[in-house]
């Protein structure tokens, strides 16, 4: 063999997954000079570096529909602890593996916080069907079977998501502030080792057994450019790339995202945790927008339009056109009941339309509402009940069940007659739609849009809706594409009605629930678009001028109005998410080939530019046992 073919067949072996029980030796390529790892095939574990899931896990019940498998509990042969298992499926024949794995893989491996899920290790299988479940006979693969990764996760008793839907548990103003705190805290650390999270949402909130809340899902995280957050400055980090705006689950997207702006910051994750605030109050997410333009409207009506001076740069994005509505917004109004002007400020602050005013983590934490009482609960208490996702669906039928049994409707003569005007209309809106009394009972099943998009033709990102399997069905169809949007009538007058949502999924939280006494307790402890000036003076001429962090006032008279933006900033890292659909649908599908022997290559993600944090490595079960 010459020597060129043996430099080229070592080189198909540079890159792998999982963990690495024995350290290979290092070789070098003698023509390319790159480090590489001569990688044997292993007779049982078909991958090297993962452990094989026979004879080490089993499979329990299915907790939640992720976007390219199921998430599972399962149990840890072992040591018999309970492990929660995120599948990722990946067809044997063509050997590829979904980016949006690989990237939360990557990045799990190097943060390591109380309030951030844990990667156990990776696990490698052929699916149960084909193998057997009970963990004991090995795994007779057959030749056209799907090979499943398995990322093995600390179980979670529950998820934020579950929690809320659960009309047996009531959160009092002492628990919001810790969850408030948990989350405030994950999301500091998660921002300040340079990522950015992308998908804060109450489903990927988790909550153990002890009450301690992970963040969790870093399918859409990535590493951001530009220096970390700075205790004396609103705003984010990372404004000095350029990224994909179709992130974040649209009820959670940021209205930076909404109107297409590309240079945002990690105040998209602040925007989310301001979301998940006001859900812990109404128990159904607050801004449930039926298309990603309609997002834009409900957002507005809750904030009000942001003025000029309210918001400088919304006239400069593409999709300016919705500042031009004219929402007076209601914030006090729907949330004054529930909070305190210190409460309320901290919302406000958090749902602040100018990200350049966003609270950052680090700020919000220490903001007033934390100090006053009731101030946050040493631990959080749930009861003793396993409340995920999958969950949502019961608890509905119980909720329908005990409807049921309610007495009978009054006769006839009792009722108002029927006008008319009973009659359910379309409400008309002059700019798009709007959430008033007459609209329709929004779903509260998430839509799940970010991960399933598409790229036109001219390279626009494309959202296509992937309805999760119980979703009510949100068609995306009209879409926020903002080549599109520079046709004014999409946003004046000839507005499409959204779609009807699904009655039954509408949130139907029967209080009677809540005086079901409490059991047993977890816890420890109990269209022109105008030429955008640039924000971008010089690469930190954000950070010129010290700004108050509750300060709401304008403070943007400054140099980032008048230099012009630095040449293309356009990060060579960001990779589109393009996603396979849930449902299967007509999306493209970002696999990474593997090599022969079945390890997986990850060369289109560029190595990330932080230091690898070391990695424990279980080597038996006590080991393993100190990793759950
Ligand atoms: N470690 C865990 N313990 C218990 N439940 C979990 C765990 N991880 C995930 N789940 C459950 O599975 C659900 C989906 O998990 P996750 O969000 O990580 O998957 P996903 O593929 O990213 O889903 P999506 O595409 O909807 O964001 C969660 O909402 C939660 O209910």
């Amino acid at each position: 063999m010459s020597s060129e073919e043996t430099a080229l067949k070592k080189t198909d072996f540079k890159y792998k997954i999982g963990k690495v029980k024995q350290t290979p030796p290092v070789l070098q390529d003698k023509n390319t000079g790159l480090e590489y790892i001569e990688l044997k095939p292993r007779a049982n574990e078909r991958v090297y570096g993962c452990t094989v899931f026979q004879g080490h896990y089993k499979e329990d019940k299915k907790l939640g529909q992720g976007t390219f498998g199921e998430v599972y509990r399962g149990v840890h042969l072992e040591t018999q602890r309970q492990v929660a298992m995120k599948r990722t499926l990946v067809k044997a024949e063509k050997d590829l593996f979904p980016i949006t794995a690989q990237r939360e893989i990557t990045i799990l491996r190097k943060l390591s916080h109380k309030n951030v899920i844990k990667l156990i290790e990776m696990v490698y299988d052929y699916p149960p069907s084909a193998s057997g479940t009970n963990g004991s006979s090995p795994a007779t693969p057959t030749v056209n079977s799907t090979k499943s990764f398995y990322m093995i996760l600390p179980y979670m008793v529950a998820d934020l998501s579950g929690i809320l839907h659960n009309p047996r548990i009531k959160l009092e103003m002492a628990a919001i502030k810790n969850i408030l705190l948990q989350i405030l805290e994950g999301i500091n650390y998660i921002h300040c080792q340079k990522y950015m999270h992308r998908d804060i949402k109450t489903a990927n909130l988790l909550i153990d057994h002890k009450g301690v809340l992970k963040i969790a899902d870093f399918g859409l995280a990535r590493n951001y450019y530009g220096a970390p957050p700075n205790l004396k400055f609103p705003g984010g980090a990372g404004v000095d790339a350029k990224y994909t705006s179709v992130v974040v689950t649209r009820w959670y997207r940021a209205p930076e995202l909404v109107l297409g702006d590309k240079h945002y910051t990690t105040a998209v994750d602040m925007w989310g945790i301001g979301c998940v605030f006001g859900e812990l109050f109404e128990k159904k997410p607050i801004l449930q927008g039926q298309t990603d333009i309609d997002q834009g409207h409900v957002i507005f009506k809750l904030l009000g339009t942001p003025s000029a001076e309210d918001w400088k740069l919304a006239r400069y994005l593409p999709g300016a056109e919705l500042t031009r509505t004219n929402y007076t917004g209601n914030i006090k109004e729907r949330f004054g009941k529930h909070l305190t002007e210190a409460g309320l400020d901290l919302l406000g602050n958090l749902l602040c339309l100018d990200p350049y005013r966003r609270l950052t983590a680090m700020s919000a934490k220490k903001h007033p509402f934390f100090t006053e009482e009731p101030v946050a609960a040493p631990t959080l208490q749930l009861p003793c009940e396993e409340c995920h996702e999958a969950d949502i669906k019961r608890y509905k039928e119980e909720q329908n069940k005990s409807a049921s049994q309610l007495p009978p409707p009054a006769p006839q003569g009792h009722m108002i007659e029927k006008t008319q005007n009973a009659v359910p209309q379309i409400p008309k809106r002059p700019n798009g739609p709007t959430t008033g009394p007459n609209s329709k009972p929004p779903p509260t099943r998430p839509p799940t849009g970010p991960r399933a998009f598409v790229e036109n033709k001219r390279g626009v990102p494309r959202s296509a809706q992937s309805p999760a399997t119980n979703a009510p069905p949100i068609k995306s169809a009209k879409l926020s594409t903002y080549s599109e949007q520079s046709r004014p009538s999409r946003y004046s007058g000839s507005y499409n009605a959204p779609e009807k949502a699904n009655p039954n999924t509408a949130a139907r939280i029967d209080t009677r629930y809540n005086s079901i006494p409490k059991k047993r307790y977890y816890g420890g402890l109990p269209s022109n678009v105008p030429e955008a000036p640039s924000r971008f003076g010089s690469q930190n001429s954000r950070y010129g001028q010290p700004r108050d962090a509750f300060s709401r006032t304008s403070q943007y008279s400054d140099s980032r109005f008048s230099n012009s933006r630095p040449p293309a900033t356009t990060n060579p890292n960001e990779t589109p998410l393009r996603t396979q659909r849930r449902d299967g649908g007509n999306t493209h599908p970002v696999h990474q080939p593997s090599s022969a022997n079945g390890s997986i290559h990850t060369a289109t993600e560029k190595p990330e530019t932080h230091s690898l944090q070391p990695r424990q490595n279980a080597k038996n079960s006590e080991d393993i046992a100190n990793l759950y």
